[in-house]
């Protein structure tokens, strides 16, 4: 790939962010998986859009346009699944945090760990507004592939968790580039644009981790979609950019947020993250899915077995670091749907009462689980360790399991055999996901709309024409 940034002064930026433009300006996507992946993963994303107005309240207070009488902004953003017609920024910031708020989108894992659909927000709105050329879903595909690819190879090496930042830092980069790219700014707007989101400040992860867990974890996505279109539009009105804004020595990223360590990018960009994407079936935080799989195992055993949750004397899961870092909460009071899904001994308690597998639902405030003094007494009898082996194969680029184990005693002693689940359903290396992802998808796009409806989507986005079809007109189908 040469260079292909437009002047001198392009030249000059930080070499990062020259590879990123010139992967998004100039790289072609050839790869049929990741294709047929990220097709499944904007059906999936619009379909936990769906799920999130009609299951969160709290969601709901949030969409729409900013001020009341500012509902149809002439030639805006029609909002999937509403009656609104926005702006682009409030319209990034509502279907970013949509698509995210229930924590049930695709997730990608490494020493830092994301969600590459939050992207969507962005590159959806931006496809279908007049500021871009009119795109087909070619383009769409295209954009998703590359901002999944930016966030996911950065994720591969780079902690930003390490640093108290939050990982939807990335989804503002990603975002940025390649809204840039689909407004059809020059390279040079588009690396003053990147430096601008490089220097954007950034939000701490505070609100992921217990005692701060809550709602804002939701629509940091949405956040991240917003900023990334304005800085595009800034750079795209004539912005100039800040060219060492990673790599200068005093004021750069590296020395004021990264602690003077540099960007560790060991794949060179190509269409590897959407060929290798987590779908989450089933709603857990990335790191517990495969740990509910095993709990749902094991109570279906104890209930062949006859033995009941009282008969529990103490229960182990092994996890991965991240899991550790994560999802360990076992007393820790859970006071919102945030800081339940991000509770490995919640999930995992509710499926060994329920036999059943936990559900977005059970999260909520006003479910019979939150307030389940069972699910509590049991909470309290869970024990995550850290596996080291699961870390490393975590890790290792050859293996790349997210594995849980979960070992339960009985108050005789006796130990139950162990049920061990190293990819969960929605891992790649598990054929039947990209069915199940679809089987979702039809499943939540039927909360908002009619069957009919969902089958033509569904059947749409078979059809060989699907790369060719207007955006505009893909987008029609989901108001209802
Ligand atoms: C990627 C994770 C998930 O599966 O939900 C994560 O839990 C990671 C994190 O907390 O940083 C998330 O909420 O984004």
């Amino acid at each position: 790939m040469a260079i292909k940034v437009d002047t001198d002064q392009g030249r000059n930026y930080d070499s990062i962010l020259l590879d990123i433009i010139n992967y998004v300006y100039g790289y072609k996507i050839q790869s049929p998986t990741a294709f047929r992946n990220a097709k499944a993963a904007l059906l999936d994303a619009l379909g936990c859009a769906f799920e999130s107005l009609q299951e969160s309240k709290e969601l709901c207070c949030m969409i729409g346009p900013v001020w009341a009488g500012a509902d149809i902004a002439p030639d805006g953003f029609k909002l999937p699944g509403t009656g609104y017609q926005l702006d682009p920024l409030k319209g990034a910031f509502d279907l970013g945090s949509m698509i995210r708020y229930l924590d049930h989108n695709d997730a990608f894992p490494g020493a830092e760990w994301g969600h590459p659909s939050d992207n969507i927000g962005a590159i959806l709105v931006i496809a279908i507004s007049d500021m871009a050329p009119p795109s087909t879903l070619e383009t769409v595909l295209t954009a998703m592939i590359k901002a999944y690819e930016i966030q996911g190879c950065f994720q591969i090496k780079n902690a930003f968790n390490k640093v108290g930042l939050d990982h939807t830092i990335l989804v503002k980069i990603a975002s940025t580039a390649v809204v840039c790219w689909m407004l059809g700014l020059t390279t040079d707007q588009a690396l003053s644009a990147l430096s601008h989101a490089w220097m954007d400040g950034h939000p701490l992860r505070v609100y992921r981790q217990s005692p701060n867990a809550g709602p804002r974890k939701g629509w940091a996505a949405g956040d991240a979609c917003m900023r990334a279109v304005h800085i595009a539009f800034l750079a795209g009105a004539g912005q100039p950019g800040a060219p060492t804004v990673l790599t200068q020595p005093k004021w750069g990223f590296y020395n004021s947020l990264f602690r003077g360590q540099t960007f560790d990018l060991p794949r060179p960009f190509g269409s590897w993250t959407m060929e290798n994407i987590i779908f989450k079936v089933h709603t857990a935080e990335g790191h517990g899915m495969s740990a509910v799989e095993a709990a749902v195992a094991t109570s279906n055993k104890m209930q062949r077995r006859g033995i009941v949750i009282e008969d529990i004397s103490h229960v182990r899961i092994r996890t991965q670091e991240a899991g550790m870092i994560i999802i360990n909460k076992p007393l820790e009071t859970l006071s919102n749907a945030a800081d339940r899904d991000h509770c490995m001994q919640y999930m995992v308690a509710v499926c060994l009462i329920k036999g059943a597998m936990i559900e977005t639902a059970d999260y909520q405030n006003d479910s019979p689980w939150a307030n389940d003094e069972r699910v509590e007494t049991l909470r309290a009898k869970i024990e995550m360790v850290e596996d080291p082996q699961y870390t490393a194969d975590y890790h290792d680029p050859l293996v790349r399991s997210c594995a849980n184990a979960v070992l339960v005693t009985l108050k005789d002693g006796t130990e139950l055999p162990e049920a061990v689940v190293d990819y969960p359903l929605g891992h790649p290396k598990r054929n039947e996901t990209v069915s199940a992802v679809r089987g979702k998808a039809r499943r939540n796009l039927s909360l908002k709309l009619p069957q009919e409806r969902v089958g033509l989507i569904m059947d749409t986005s078979e059809d060989s024409s699907f790369l060719q079809m207007p955006v505009t007109d893909f987008v029609d189908m989901f108001i209802p």
